[in-house]
């Protein structure tokens, strides 16, 4: 009930349909008929990044987000995603790149002119429902843009939450989804001079928007009165609906708790604690499916982006006979705001209470270290200890295709790059070049701010090579020598006995014990759950020899303290 108040709040304030093509709410612009059961079809715009590598990655991430808003019915989607094919996207010239992001529409009025031809001849054929821009646009701006467009914008946010909610099916999952978008909205609430001179929400007025945050009348006499007073009304009435979830997300929380204290309490048949060990990481890394496998269960698991919402518990049985819950949960994504983050209390506060973490990584990723880093940082945001970040175990997944991953990234992608005329042997020269080290490749000084924006594509022909070759990621690279380096750890048990190697050691932030798993083939994953049995083992003998509540930290043992410091 409440998640229909929300809808309906939203579709008032946000008369278009970005957000509920599922909900079939009107369009802006008359949109041609489509079926209410068809997924929105989004056009995806890219801001260009350097290197080339970078921007491939980003962009394939963007074209997974725009393929996964869509509602499951009865638990299943209408079709697989491969199924789906890439969507219709565009890379643009990065206005923030150059440090003159533009305050009205973020992009040059090249981009948003060539945007708005595509979407016109485009309306021909299949027809696009909104546009999704993978950066994070103020009010603003977003608003600008729709008028420009006539279509609705989503920027990555928004997308982001809009997936949430779609995905979102137990009451906790909901509820915390509607408060993400709730939060999210309060931040957006604009006003625009309809076509009478009105003032009015949406994007049906031109250009002239004066932001929600109240920057207050302003010298706009009569009109900004009445503006305000409906602000207002907006404001309060997101209030409202705020503090009614909190109340209903608290009630979450304390269930939980309840659960976790029930769970310590009682703990399995053996009279033992029982363990949770919650699994985190990216989305898409793959810990659905490994939860699934390691306990022999069947969680659901899909290429979409953030299939998982809501969190699910899983007992397993460790090598020792042990009984653990494995806890599968909401994946990361890098930019998020941390409001978003805190959305998601209730259920991270799974991760903060676990006794102990796995970190999944998808080794096949080329940009694995941005992954690595965004969960480490969310991990931080919201309060795991570092002690228990430190002795987490990473799981490198999906080996079974590091391999064969050179150029699967933009094998469909490629060819609907666009370039405008005028800008072909600039561009060239930029997707050559791209053949140089990653590190070394910055292209920034040959963008001279000439507002043709787009690489077309005829002139992507002959040039595939080098796109592709652009693609060796150097974060492998990196990767392969940690894993050289963390031979003695790999695949064994990294217990006390090994614990003083550079490899394992809990004292040393960073370098932490991995096992390299395919959740789909098996592989890795007796020697995961053995480490699991082992960490758990060790992190119990130090909780029994501690003595009081404050002592109840995972900490190297004491003999290992002793003999670091007979070292020294
Ligand atoms: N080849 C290969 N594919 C895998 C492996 N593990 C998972 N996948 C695939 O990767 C995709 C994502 O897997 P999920 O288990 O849904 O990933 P997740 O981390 O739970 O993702 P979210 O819930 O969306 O955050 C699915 O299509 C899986 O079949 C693996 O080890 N090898
Ligand atoms: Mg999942």
């Amino acid at each position: 009930m409440l998640r229909a108040a929300v809808s309906r709040l939203r579709a008032h304030l946000h008369p278009h349909p970005h957000a509920h093509h599922h909900h079939g709410l009107p369009s802006v612009t008359p949109a041609p008929p489509r079926d209410p059961e068809r997924p929105p079809r989004l056009l995806v715009v890219q801001p260009r990044l350097r290197p080339g590598s970078l921007l491939d990655s980003k962009l394939a991430e963007a074209l997974n987000l725009a393929n996964s808003l869509e509602e499951p019915r009865d638990g299943f989607y209408k079709e697989g995603l491969a199924a789906k094919g890439a969507p219709p996207h565009l890379v643009a010239q990065n206005p923030s790149s150059r440090g003159r992001s533009h305050v009205d529409k973020f992009f040059g009025p090249g981009t948003v002119d060539n945007v708005k031809c595509y979407l016109r001849t485009s309306e021909s054929e299949e027809g696009v429902d909104a546009v999704f821009v993978n950066a994070i646009l103020t009010g603003i701006q977003q608003r600008n843009l729709e008028v420009a467009w006539g279509k609705p914008v989503l920027d990555r946010v928004g997308l982001i939450i809009e997936i949430f909610n779609a995905h979102a099916e137990t009451k906790e999952a909901k509820l915390q989804s509607e408060l993400a978008a709730l939060m999210y909205m309060k931040t957006r609430l604009v006003r625009v001079r309809g076509p009478g001179g009105r003032l009015t929400f949406g994007s049906s007025g031109e250009a002239e928007v004066v932001s929600a945050r109240g920057r207050g009348s302003g010298g706009r006499g009569f009109i900004s009165g009445a503006g305000e007073t409906e602000l207002q009304l907006q404001r309060r009435r997101i209030q409202e609906c705020r503090v009614r979830l909190l109340a209903q997300i608290e009630d979450v929380r304390r269930t939980r708790a309840i659960q976790r204290s029930n769970r310590k309490r009682h703990g399995n048949s053996f009279g033992q604690e029982l363990v949770t060990v919650a699994v985190v990481g990216y989305t898409n890394a793959g810990k659905s499916t490994l939860v699934s496998a390691l306990s022999e269960t069947d969680l659901y698991s899909d290429d979409r982006l953030f299939a998982t919402v809501d969190p699910r518990l899983r007992s397993v049985i460790l090598p020792s006979g042990r009984k653990a819950l494995l806890s599968d949960t909401v994946g990361f994504i890098s930019d998020l705001p941390v409001q978003l983050v805190e959305a998601f209390h209730a259920t991270l506060e799974e991760v903060v209470e676990a006794d102990m973490l796995v970190h999944v990584l998808d080794s096949s990723a080329p940009n694995i270290e941005e992954h690595r880093s965004t969960v480490l940082q969310v991990l931080q945001q919201i309060g795991v200890s570092q002690d228990k970040i430190n002795s987490m175990i990473e799981v490198w997944n999906k080996i079974d295709i590091v391999d064969n991953n050179d150029n699967d990234v933009t094998d469909d992608i490629e060819d609907e790059i666009f370039l405008t005329e005028g800008e072909e042997d600039k561009e060239e020269e930029l997707f050559s070049e791209n053949d140089v080290p990653a590190e070394e490749s910055s292209f920034e000084s040959l963008d001279d701010g000439t507002d043709s924006e787009y690489l077309s594509e005829e002139n992507l022909e002959g040039n595939n090579g080098e796109i592709s070759s652009s693609l060796e990621p150097s974060e492998m690279r990196a990767m392969n020598s940690v894993s050289s380096s963390s031979k003695d750890c790999f695949g064994e048990l990294c217990g006390p006995e090994t614990i003083s190697t550079d490899s394992c050691s809990s004292t040393q932030p960073m370098s932490t014990c991995h096992v390299k798993t395919s959740a789909v083939t098996g592989t890795g994953l007796q020697e995961l759950l053995e480490l699991i049995d082992k960490k758990l083992t060790e992190r119990q003998t130090i909780v029994e020899r501690s003595y009081g509540p404050f002592d109840r930290k995972w900490r190297p043992s004491s003999s290992v303290v002793g003999e670091k410091a007979a070292e020294q």
